[in-house]
């Protein structure tokens, strides 16, 4: 057993510090699909694997109820992320999805763990590297049974049944750092209900400053200023998607999406993703912005249950200025009834992040690889054109 840090990690093919400069651009590992193991891993005793049907109510309930009880919590363990079964849906239910991808396992039938894989082709700092892997997500232990070893067990799996679909290459996000970040973005909040986050204890306020000061301060307008600004719907779908794609070209790391995966991604679903677009003369749609709903449980307070929180999705602005746009965000998700707006400091983001008064956040969000050597280590997160739920 190594003793070092990240025992797990330094058997993966991640770059790690003094083999940097050896390797060059691309694949560390050549996959040899004759070679990948046929049957899962084993378990201990009593755990079994099981594929998880998110389409099944009993079984997305396990997924929500031990996401809800178990997942990420922000440093200071006040908030835990708490994902709907509509978000889980949305998020890991996409068009090609796989049915052994959504893997949990189980104890005399209770879930105590999952982990989740989907399809994506992701194009790495240029054209000619378009590569479909998968993006992993939704990593999560029961917390009576961590440090059983269960996580790397998880990952391994997970790994397994990637390279059995002739995948080598994974994309994922984290809080934490383990070997070895690609990049490492912040994220920023905009207050929409000063009150509610004194209350809730995420803002707190100085000697200087009263809730009714605060208040005035991120005060917005009762309706957006963008004209033709609306929902998306199905038939801005073909525009929209060619807006998407035009825009992401601009980044080292992002996703090209056909018209299927924009349907699926950004038509609007009530409580879990919110699109609008501008339209202009002759229906044509310009620029558009979205936000995901993911509210966080607050733990431990007298007066609320829940934080709800609008995060920044994917933002094309190609007429009308990126911190109108975004302005405008601000008023759609205060009137769709969020607290706090969130945005990472990725794509053009930090274009508005300033001027529309989002502060930092107390902690980072680093994006991983799996088995990919860049050209220069990392990237900044300016250069990053993709955002993991
Ligand atoms: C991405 N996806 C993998 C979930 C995930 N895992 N680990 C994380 C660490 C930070 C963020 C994050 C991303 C964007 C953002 F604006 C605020 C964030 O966290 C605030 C702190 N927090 C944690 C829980 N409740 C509040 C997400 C994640």
């Amino acid at each position: 057993k190594l003793n070092k840090p990240h025992q797990f990690w330094q058997t993966q093919p991640m770059p790690n510090i003094n083999e940097m400069d050896k390797l060059k651009p691309g694949p560390i590992q050549l996959g040899v699909l004759a070679e990948v193991r046929k049957d899962p891993f084993n378990l201990i005793e009593k755990y079994e694997w099981f594929n998880v049907d998110l389409r099944n109510e009993e079984q997305a309930q396990q997924v929500y109820t031990l996401l809800k009880e178990n997942y990420v919590e922000d440093d200071d363990n006040m908030f835990r992320f708490d994902y709907s079964i509509e978000f889980l849906r949305w998020a890991l239910l996409p068009p090609g999805q796989y049915a052994d991808w959504l893997v949990g396992v189980r104890v005399n039938q209770k879930l105590v763990g999952f982990i989740s894989g989907i399809p994506v082709t992701l194009f790495i700092e240029n054209q000619q590297n378009k590569v479909k892997m998968t993006e992993i997500n939704f990593l999560c232990v029961h917390k009576k049974i961590r440090s059983n070893r269960l996580a790397p067990v998880l990952i391994k799996e997970i790994t397994r049944r990637v390279h059995i679909k002739n995948m080598w290459q994974a994309v994922y996000t984290a809080g934490i750092v383990v070997p070895t970040p690609i990049s490492q973005t912040r994220y920023y909040h905009r207050s929409l209900n000063a009150k509610k986050l004194i209350e809730v204890g995420f803002s707190s306020l100085s000697a200087r400053q009263t809730i009714s000061r605060q208040q005035k301060l991120y005060k917005l307008p009762e309706e957006p200023k963008t004209p033709g600004l609306r929902p998306m719907k199905k038939k801005d779908v073909a525009q929209v998607t060619k807006l998407l794609n035009e825009y992401l070209k601009n980044f080292k790391l992002y996703f090209k999406y056909t018209e299927e995966e924009v349907k699926h991604w950004f038509l609007p679903r009530k409580d879990v993703i919110s699109t609008y677009v501008v339209e202009k003369e002759q229906g044509i749609v310009t620029d558009f912005l979205s936000f995901y709903n993911l509210p966080s449980q607050v733990i431990n307070n007298p007066k609320h249950t829940h934080l709800k929180a609008a995060y920044s999705y994917y933002n094309v602005a190609t007429q009308t200025p990126i911190v109108q746009l975004m302005y405008d965000a601000l008023i759609l998700a205060k009137n769709e009834g969020f607290d706090v707006f969130n945005a990472l400091d990725i794509m053009d983001n930090d274009k508005f992040l300033k001027e529309l008064m989002f502060c930092s956040g107390d902690g980072q969000l680093n994006y991983y690889l799996y088995n990919w050597k860049l050209e220069n280590d990392m990237l900044k997160p300016e250069e990053i054109g993709i955002v993991l739920v």
